[in-house]
């Protein structure tokens, strides 16, 4: 194939990118003279005054100029909305551990009801379409900004209503009325669903179907049947599938087969073969990897492995040790008998999540039940690496960006800082990280983030507790 000058000038770029990679790690500890601190109070300062921009009545601005010219698919056109600049700014702040001010979130509050729709879910701006994607973004924000007033904001009833109406025959979701069908569509409206605590049979009817038949023969998963495989969509169909309990009907070790392929010689992520590494996969990609990372029972299942521990201890799936080191293999593991989900190490949690005929699991519990204790699996990509790269070629003055030669936007900045918190953990939530888990001063540690939602994890508890009793 012959490469476009487009193409051309972007592997030049690469290659730029390949070289301060090269320049950083061939240098003698003592002669690096490197800076690996996250510029935090750079990047809080820039969110922070793009979103009081968008201020008092949020009508100025629409995310469409504010995106970079970094991508250019339907996701971005689809993607216009203020709720999605709300969540992108938001998130990003309380990955860092900071906040907004009080008349700020009430500005985003009231802003993002108004763009609710009477008849349910959000529209990307106050008397929009309802659309699933904005919905998304727009009780993501929600439940970052937390909070009775926040959180009791968002309508469930005409939610629910919203979702069987976008519901296809096929078992998809649509993306709005009369809109496509896509795995991000089933995503969105499985994710919201989950959050709060409004997911039932009927609105999972199928979808289990409709997602496996979107994964391909490299393994990852594409947006529709028959469409290439890609990070974002990879990301979207696992996390749908965890919560949905289906994830085992995935082809688990060809999509790890995939994945592992898509960290670059540059040490970031790409998003698809032959393409090249952007920062924002560090999320899609690395998340997927930290969802892959809690489902080692049923890998190993689908590889026909069983184990037997070699120190002896009973075949139960809930003495992984507590240490995130633990091997694939350190579990034991009957095939045939471990959950379709929620196969994590969960030493402290008696049964918790365990989901097969004589323990039917509890739709809406799936995604908290999925993050209790650690996991037992190694990782499945080169964690520094993906710092370096974060914060070497993807961090600017104040911001992130897709690799040099690009321009800072709020969407890269939001999925770079999801992404180097997944790195941070690495699996972990419950304890915090050691030093050498961190690339940089150890200030440089950020929030950890719920793998399958990326909402902050102590904003999704609290939203799940406030869900839970509001029934
Ligand atoms: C929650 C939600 C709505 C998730 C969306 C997930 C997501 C990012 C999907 C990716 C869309 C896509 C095909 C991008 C390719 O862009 P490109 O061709 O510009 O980039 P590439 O060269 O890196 O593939
Ligand atoms: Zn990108």
């Amino acid at each position: 194939m012959v490469a476009t000058k487009t193409q051309e000038e972007q592997w030049m770029v690469q290659d730029q990118v390949f070289r301060i990679y090269n320049l950083v790690c061939n240098l003698p500890p003592h002669a690096q003279s490197v800076n690996f601190e996250i510029r935090r109070d750079n990047h809080v300062e820039y969110l922070t005054k793009s979103l009081k921009q968008l201020g008092p009545s949020f009508a100025v601005l629409d995310a469409k100029y504010s995106l970079s010219s970094s991508h250019s698919s339907s996701f971005y056109v689809l993607a216009q909305g203020r709720p999605w600049l709300c969540y992108w700014i938001i998130h990003s702040i309380a990955v860092m551990g900071d906040c907004i001010d009080d008349k700020l979130e009430n500005d985003v509050v009231e802003f993002l009801n108004r763009c609710q729709d009477p008849n349910g879910g959000y529209g990307g701006g106050p008397g929009q379409m309802p659309h699933l994607a904005t919905t998304y973004a727009a009780v993501n924000t929600l439940i970052t900004v937390g909070g009775d007033i926040s959180l009791s904001s968002i309508n469930r009833k005409t939610m629910y209503e919203f979702f069987l109406r976008m519901k296809d025959r096929s078992g998809g979701f649509r993306m709005h009325d009369g809109g496509e069908i896509d795995v991000r569509a089933c995503y969105t409206a499985i994710s919201v669903a989950s959050v709060l605590n409004i997911l039932d049979h009927r609105l999972i009817e199928n979808v289990g179907d409709y997602i496996s038949s979107c994964q391909t023969y490299e393994g990852g998963i594409a947006g529709e049947p028959g469409s290439e495989a890609h990070g974002g969509y990879t990301f979207c169909g696992l996390a749908a599938m965890v919560l949905i309990n289906d994830v085992h009907r995935l082809d688990l070790p060809s999509l790890i087969n995939w994945l592992v392929f898509r960290q670059g010689v540059e040490c970031g992520f790409q998003g698809r073969t032959n393409k090249l590494v952007d920062g924002c996969y560090s999320f899609w990609q690395g998340g997927t990897a930290a969802i892959i990372q809690r489902l080692h029972m049923i890998v190993n299942e689908q590889l026909g492995v069983s184990y037997i521990l070699e120190h002896g201890s009973s075949a139960n799936s809930d003495n992984c040790s507590t240490d995130s080191d633990c091997p694939v293999g350190d579990q034991v593991s009957e095939v045939g008998t471990s959950s379709p989900v929620n196969d994590i190490c969960r030493p402290e949690q008696e049964g918790a999540g365990i989901s097969n005929a004589s323990h039917p699991i509890e739709l809406n519990n799936t995604g908290d039940n999925f993050i209790r204790g650690n996991v037992c699996m190694k990782p499945l990509f080169n964690s520094m690496a993906l710092q370096q790269y974060i914060l070497l070629c993807s961090q600017e003055e104040a911001g992130f960006r897709d690799k040099p030669g690009k321009h800072r936007d709020h969407y890269h900045t939001c999925y770079v800082l999801s992404g180097l918190s997944i790195c941070h953990y690495n699996g972990i939530l419950q304890t915090p990280p050691l030093p050498r888990d961190i690339l940089g001063p150890y200030s440089n540690l950020l929030e950890p983030v719920h793998p399958l939602f990326n909402i902050v994890l102590d904003k999704y508890h609290e939203a799940r507790e406030f869900f839970a009793r509001s029934q």
